[in-house]
């Protein structure tokens, strides 16, 4: 921790209505990559995210009645510090979740930059009006927001998943509740520090950690006072959430699984084929629900796009994400390890070939070797599962009917990826694919402007661009009348 420029930015208790909340239970942060204590945090259960929630609908009708202008210059506050504390945020962040220093620094920038963008967004939540059906009256549509948002956040982007709920939430009017995963709370309470110094008031952006996410996920999804719930993890825990808020029939937005399709035709630049699908695998180490989980390859191309991409994969550097040089960092625990050990050979039993890599990098570490798969079919456990690792199953295909059909064979629908120069195929693969966010000879989609969201199983809502303030507002019809 001596490394931090800004110690104050490691917290270590909840921050709940601009004050800081010990609890008498702790929980402790480990590094993925070494084992080692991080810090430890208090241990804020259900009691807290009552309390959070109580000042959230306290501060709701101060932040709500604030001009879309003042909310714009807090924010626009909060942004500069968290851009002026990238460094250090960076490396809460790697310390925490493992990834590599460089990738880390890029998340704040990511958080940060839709902070920037919902502060000016909420400048630009117009209303209607309408003419109306007869000259006695006047139909006017405004918009409000929701009121109390409550989040429940994954472990994979620490900081960029909390900002991407906070920033439209709290640029609609909203005041906002998290509660972060219980292995990556400091880069959620470093935000929370920055907020405070950006002059964001007490009760509007609280932050409650705590490893009772069953007990406190049942308090912000059935509170009444929460008007929105927004989730960002796996499909599994969103249906129980999703059917959690049914009983005060809230708001919900949900960010889920995926098991992205990368499509290589036979027209492809292979080069940037190669390039694209590194990035899109092998960032975070295959831990993001938008990495590639399958690499169809046209079966014309396959010898050559495999020849590159072992020699491209066979260059990344596995380590602890603070050395300089290191491009893939451990997986978050060592469950995931053998999950995914897991799934690499049942895999290989049923026929797959395994081309590089395959297994640990060091008994008992976090760390798993950058790996390939080849020969695989859709069926087997690595395509039909979501890999959530630093593996890639190649898969061939002889025409655009049958990628199509291996590409949408799947409950998932986020992100697919595919490189082709043709026109007429490039619009027949876009408008084909059953997935939210398609990424057209590009690995790399994700950013603040662009609506992020998924179809199928994969979730409901867009996070960031204009769409993004939709899920933070309420539509309101005014019909006025005795109008002559
Ligand atoms: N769509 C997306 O953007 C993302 C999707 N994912 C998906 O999540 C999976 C891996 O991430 P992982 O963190 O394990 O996902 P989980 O869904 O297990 O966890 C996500 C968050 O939900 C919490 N949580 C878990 N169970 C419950 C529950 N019953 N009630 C309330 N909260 C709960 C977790 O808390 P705790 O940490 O304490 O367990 C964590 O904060 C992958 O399948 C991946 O697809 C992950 C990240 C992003
Ligand atoms: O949760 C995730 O995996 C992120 O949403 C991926 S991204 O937004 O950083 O692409």
């Amino acid at each position: 921790m001596h490394a931090l420029k800004d110690i104050q930015l490691i917290k270590h208790s909840s921050y709940i209505n601009g004050s800081w909340h010990s609890s008498v239970k702790s929980l402790a942060v480990t590094n993925p990559a070494t084992g080692e204590l991080v810090a430890n945090v208090s241990n804020a259960g259900i009691a807290e995210v009552e309390l959070a929630i109580e000042s959230a609908k306290d501060a709701f009708t101060m932040w709500s009645k604030k001009s879309a202008n003042e909310r714009a210059g807090l924010m626009r506050n909060w942004f500069n510090l968290m851009m002026e504390h990238q460094d250090d945020l960076g490396r809460i962040l790697t310390l925490e979740q493992g990834k590599p220093l460089a990738e880390a620094k890029g998340e704040i920038a990511y958080g940060a930059a839709f902070i920037d963008w919902f502060a000016e967004e909420g400048k630009r939540i117009y209303g209607d009006t309408i003419p109306a059906p007869s000259n006695d009256k006047r139909i006017v549509v405004i918009k409000q927001p929701v009121g109390v948002v409550a989040a429940i956040t994954p472990w994979n982007f620490p900081n960029a998943m909390i900002a991407r709920k906070a920033a439209a939430a709290l640029a609609a009017g909203c005041t906002f509740v998290v509660r972060p995963a219980t292995q990556t709370p400091l880069s959620a309470l470093a935000m929370a520090e920055l907020a405070e110094r950006a002059g964001i008031p007490a009760g509007v952006f609280n932050v409650v950690v705590g490893d009772d996410a069953r007990g406190m996920g049942k308090v912000l999804t059935e509170h009444p006072d929460v008007a929105k719930f927004t989730f960002t993890g796996s499909t599994s825990v969103g249906k129980s959430l999703i059917s959690q808020c049914a009983s005060t029939v809230k708001k919900v937005s949900m960010e889920l699984g995926g098991n992205a399709p990368f499509i290589v035709f036979s027209d492809a630049d292979i080069d940037a084929a190669v390039q694209g699908a590194l990035a899109s695998k092998y960032r975070n180490a295959g831990q993001t629900c938008v990495c590639t989980n399958r690499i169809l390859v046209h079966k014309d191309v396959m010898a050559q796009f495999s020849e590159k991409f072992v020699a491209a994969v066979s260059e990344l550097s596995t380590g602890n994400g603070l050395t300089e040089g290191v491009t893939v960092g451990p997986m978050i625990n060592k469950q995931a390890v053998s999950d995914v050990q897991k799934l690499v050979d049942d895999s290989v039993e049923m026929g797959a070939k395994l081309v590089l890599g395959g297994k640990i990098v060091q008994e008992g570490s976090c760390f798993y070797q950058p790996t390939i798969l080849a020969n695989v079919s859709n069926d087997m456990p690595i395509a039909a599962n979501e890999i959530f690792g630093p593996v890639s199953p190649l898969i061939s295909f002889a025409n655009e009917e049958e990628a199509l059909a291996i590409a949408n064979d799947t409950e998932y629908g986020l992100a697919a990826y595919f490189y082709a120069r043709d026109i007429g195929l490039i619009w027949r693969i876009a408008e084909g694919l059953e997935f939210g966010m398609i990424g057209i000879n590009e690995g790399i989609i994700s950013n603040a402007a662009a609506p992020f969201g998924g179809v199928k199983q994969s979730g409901n809502g867009r996070e960031g661009s204009k769409y993004g303030l939709d899920d933070y507002l309420e539509i309101k019809y005014l019909c006025m009348g005795g109008i002559r």
